[in-house]
């Protein structure tokens, strides 16, 4: 962990230690820091065993992957070391310049690199929200990003905006260099109809809000994302370590992190079984498994491992072993579940409530092409078209957005249910072999 006693390094070390498929390996700060010498959970009243060292190379020597959150000038010695060791890197620091983009670009010729501005899961679904909006909203709609963070932060626009301005520059077919407008001031002349308008506040604690707003004439849509913690950017960032785990190089970002999760856990489902029966014993298997990086059936072998050596008195201990496995056992089901749901709230959120966008819109129209009729006593075309038009864009944005959601929600639904029925299978067949002694 680099930038171990910042904002997100706090968020991260907490969410690490939280997380049964990572483990703190070093922590790495500057000289200047009052952390050098603490122990990285210091903090929060936990003892690591991991000291914050301005040691780089000793940070990293025990370590698979990186995690830098710091500065770009930071990053850049980060790269070269990892270079050196042969380090996987996930990159949530923001504000690069072009060349510092193309150092990390060359280094993903020879280390796997996984960098995005925002780790969240919700912002990576705002950018395909933001380009489908992009495309279906042809008129003449401006198109302005306004974001808002805490009064620390030191670049400026947010990494987050950035992405989203070359986002909806992409879908637009525009250049994002010769569109965006970073800043204003003084007699800054009317606005372009292609250009894309940044607009930055900074104060207090805010984490991280981002809006952006399609203004057209007599209406405007926005799309605005919030956050109200730390946490899921951290929980994305682990995301990412864990896979770069099967990549030796290249250069990722979070949608080929979140894409391929799934996939990822069928395999290891699959795999890990074999691996498991093929085992002479059960910590033979267990240490295989951990071996393979397989935390998905490792952690059932794991939980059959504990549950015959807990001899403890509590009321758990003392249960036979056929209860303490079920009990145990539909823990690690629950919560195998609950990771691999990850990103389908989001999903079903947008799926079950776009259509209401688009049902409101159509109420909203076919209402005002009434009250014009019934305000002037006549049924003229042009009085129904203009309200019934309206009413069709917002339908029609809400199943644009809707159906596709609906689409990846029932897709990923049915990986889940398949990777769930061989998890129910596996720990039925665990409670079935040791359940008895
Ligand atoms: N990708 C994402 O999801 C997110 C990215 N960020 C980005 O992460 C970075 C860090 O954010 P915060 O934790 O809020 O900042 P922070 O200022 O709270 O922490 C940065 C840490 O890095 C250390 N640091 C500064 N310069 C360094 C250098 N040259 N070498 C090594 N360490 C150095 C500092 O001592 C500090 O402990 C920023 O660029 C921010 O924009 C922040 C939140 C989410
Ligand atoms: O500095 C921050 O805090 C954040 N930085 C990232 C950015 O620049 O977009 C991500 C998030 O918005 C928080």
């Amino acid at each position: 962990m680099q930038g171990a006693a910042g904002k997100m390094g706090h968020t991260l070390i907490e969410t690490i230690l939280d997380n049964p498929n990572c483990q703190l390996a070093g922590a790495f700060d500057l000289p200047t820091s009052v952390a050098i010498g603490q122990d990285a959970g210091a903090f929060l009243g936990k003892s690591t065993g991991i000291i914050i060292t301005d040691n780089i190379e000793q940070a990293i020597e025990k370590s698979d992957v990186l995690i830098d959150f710091t500065r770009p000038e930071g990053t850049m010695t980060h790269v070269s070391l990892c270079l050196k060791h042969n380090i996987k890197l996930v990159i949530g620091t923001t504000g690069f310049s072009e060349s510092q983009k193309q150092t990390l670009l060359d280094a993903s010729q020879k280390i796997a690199i996984v960098q995005s501005p925002n780790m969240s899961v919700g912002v990576n679904a705002t950018y395909k929200l933001l380009e489908v909006a992009s495309k279906i909203l042809k008129g003449h709609y401006d198109i302005e990003i306004i974001e808002a963070h805490h009064r620390h932060k030191v670049d400026a626009p947010s990494g987050t905006a950035l992405r989203m301005g070359e986002v909806i520059a992409k879908a637009k077919g525009w250049d994002f260099d010769q569109t965006a407008i970073l800043s204003r001031e003084g007699h800054t002349g009317p606005r372009p109809s292609e250009g894309i308008g940044f607009a930055t506040v900074r104060g207090g604690d805010i984490i991280g809000d981002h809006t952006v707003m399609f203004a057209g004439t007599g209406e405007r849509i926005e799309i605005s994302h919030f956050s109200s913690s730390r946490s899921s950017y951290a929980s994305g960032a682990l995301l990412a370590a864990e896979f770069l785990a099967t990549k030796t190089q290249g250069f990722y970002d979070m949608q080929d992190v979140l894409a391929i999760q799934l996939t990822k856990a069928r395999g290891q489902a699959k795999s890990g079984l074999t691996s498991f029966w093929a085992s002479p014993n059960l910590e033979d298997a267990a240490q295989t498994l951990q071996a393979q990086n397989n935390a998905l059936i490792g952690h059932f072998a794991q939980t059959v491992v504990e549950t015959r050596d807990d001899r403890s008195k509590h009321l758990d201990g003392q249960a036979d072993m056929s209860a303490r496995l079920t009990k145990n056992l539909r823990a690690t089901l629950q919560a195998a579940t609950h990771q691999l749901e990850t990103g389908q709230v989001v999903l079903a959120t947008i799926g079950s409530t776009a259509p209401f966008v688009g049902l409101f819109g159509t109420v909203w129209g076919i209402f005002h092409a009434l009250t014009k009729i019934a305000n002037t006593g006549s049924v003229a075309i042009d009085q129904i078209a203009g309200p019934v038009g309206e009413a069709l864009i917002m339908t029609a944005f809400g199943l644009v957005v809707a159906v596709p959601a609906v689409i990846a929600y029932n897709f990923f639904g049915r990986f889940i249910r398949t990777i769930n029925k061989i998890l129910e299978a596996f720990a039925a067949d665990l409670l079935h072999y040791f359940g008895k002694n």
